[in-house]
């Protein structure tokens, strides 16, 4: 599992490492991590130019360090200091003995310009709102120049917290983190101005719950289902599809296909689009009884394609088995039913459906996606899976939200969400909690949508035909 700690974690951590450390023992850790990191992005160093964006905290101390270090294996090292009588003092000493040089902002294009790598460490955890004006022209100077950035701790101007960007940022190709992910690393719009990221440990004992968690294939290989010798389909869990109509049948197609590939014993298809489920999958179970009369089921599936069919999506709402309710299902969801729920709901909204529920523009979503989850979960106590780039699930009482490593753009297809309704379902059907089914649902589906694209555009249908390859590539890794 990988881990974010927010700011404040982070800062009490330090707090209690630094106590037992001789002084500047932290920064050194972190320098010299820093320094390797660039060592190997450069490949050599002799000769490199490197260029230190440096702002007056820490984190311009951790740049001024590793800038030391870089310069004593033979490169040219240039430091900008955004406020020179501010700058760490003993960084900038370590540098200047190195045979490094600092400079003021005035000339910095130029430098910038000619860098080979550029180190960024105008600001870090420490960073409030935007980037102030002298701050923004640098990394925009950064931005047009053909230097390989790298970023300490974070990329400047990103929220370390939220993944919120106000304004200008750093756009780093590598971002060098120190001691722990934080949640904006992994959550976008901050995440892609991250790069890739390496994590660089320097001794912090954190505590047992992160704000933010991402699985791993070793994580999702432990949460799938695995039919044991006495399993049978009922026990393997049936989920119910309550989906389509007569305008939109071909969500229902998919949301079964999901659902028959997510490790259910059988799917249940109850609704106007029977014919169409039932010619593309005759191992379907069909009912046009509605939910309530439609037989047993260890979980539903309700709302997408489903046009304005209120009934079923009450139906399904009033059952005592878990629910996902999605797409239209979110808007025709009564509030009070979902609160009202004993056992697990999970609802699965992109942005828009998001920004409906909660009242706001659809940007402010975007802008704050961790937020308007969590926002989310407490208003219905349901458990939310937020769409997007970075998927996010959040429960409702708190607790770590998990965010989806394994997203791909060529996922914003349409019918995509119908396929990860089906699948999330019947691994809920299968016994997984709100959360875990959600988790390794967008897990399973993000994988399966970089198989299926490999480079190239897919269809949902594809999305679903690959599943079983992501689904073998975790539990054979
Ligand atoms: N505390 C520790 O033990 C360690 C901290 N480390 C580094 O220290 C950093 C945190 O250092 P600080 O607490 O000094 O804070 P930062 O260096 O992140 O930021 C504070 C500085 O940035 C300026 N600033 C704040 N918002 C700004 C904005 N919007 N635009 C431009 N400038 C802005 C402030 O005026 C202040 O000078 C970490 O990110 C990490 O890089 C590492 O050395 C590891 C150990
Ligand atoms: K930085």
């Amino acid at each position: 599992m990988r881990t974010a700690y927010n700011v404040e974690t982070v800062r009490a951590a330090e707090r209690e490492l630094m106590a037992r450390l001789p002084e500047g023992a932290l920064m050194q850790r972190a320098a010299a991590g820093l320094a390797a990191a660039c060592a190997d992005l450069l490949g050599r160093v002799y000769g490199r130019r490197v260029v230190l964006l440096v702002g007056s905290g820490d984190n311009g101390g951790d740049a001024l360090y590793a800038g030391a270090r870089l310069a004593r294996r033979g490169a040219g090292v240039a430091a900008v200091l955004l406020a020179p009588e501010r700058a760490h003092p003993a960084g900038l000493a370590a540098l200047r003995r190195a045979g490094g040089r600092a400079v003021g902002v005035e000339g910095a294009e130029r430098l910038i310009e000619q860098a080979d790598l550029l180190l960024d460490g105008i600001v870090g955890i420490g960073g409030k709102g935007g980037l102030r004006p002298d701050a923004a022209r640098l990394a925009e100077a950064a931005e047009r120049s053909r230097a390989a950035v790298v970023a300490v701790d974070l990329p400047s101007g990103v929220d370390a917290d939220t993944g919120e960007v106000r304004g200008a940022a750093v756009r780093a190709d590598l971002t060098v983190t120190l001691g722990t992910h934080k949640p904006g690393l992994l959550i976008d719009p901050a995440r892609e101005y991250a790069g890739s990221v390496r994590l660089v440990d320097i001794g912090l004992s954190l505590p047992p719950q992160a704000e933010l968690e991402a699985l791993q294939h070793a994580d999702v290989r432990r949460l799938l289902p695995v039919p044991g010798g006495e399993s049978d389909k009922y026990r393997r869990g049936v989920v119910g599809i309550a989906a389509g109509s007569a305008r939109y049948p071909g969500a229902a197609v998919l949301a079964v296909y999901g659902a028959l590939r997510g490790g259910a014993g059988a799917v249940r298809y109850v609704g106007p689009a029977a014919d169409a489920v039932i010619a593309r999958f005759p191992e379907t179970l069909v009912s046009d009884r509605g939910p309530k009369h439609a037989g047993r089921v260890q979980a539903w599936v309700v709302g997408p394609g489903a046009g304005d069919d209120a009934s079923a999506v009450g139906e399904v709402l009033a059952s005592e088995v878990p629910v996902l309710v999605d797409a239209d299902g979110l808007r025709l969801a009564d509030r009070d039913a979902v609160r009202a729920r004993t056992a697990p709901t999970l609802m699965t909204p992109h942005a828009g459906e998001a920004a409906a529920l909660l009242g706001v523009p659809r940007e402010e979503v975007e802008g704050a996606r961790l937020a308007s989850a969590r926002e989310l979960a407490g208003r219905y106590g349901a458990t939310v899976l937020l769409k997007g780039s970075t998927t996010l699930v959040a429960d409702a009482g708190g607790g770590a939200v998990r965010v989806n490593p394994t997203g791909t753009a060529w996922l914003a297809t349409a019918g995509s969400g119908d396929v990860l309704s089906g699948l999330a379902g019947s691994l809920l059907a299968s016994g997984l909690s709100a959360l875990d089914a959600g988790s390794v649902g967008a897990y399973l589906h993000g994988l399966a949508g970089r198989f299926a694209a490999d480079g190239a555009p897919v269809g949902a249908h594809d999305v679903a035909e690959a599943v079983p390859a992501a689904w073998r590539d975790v539990t054979d890794a």
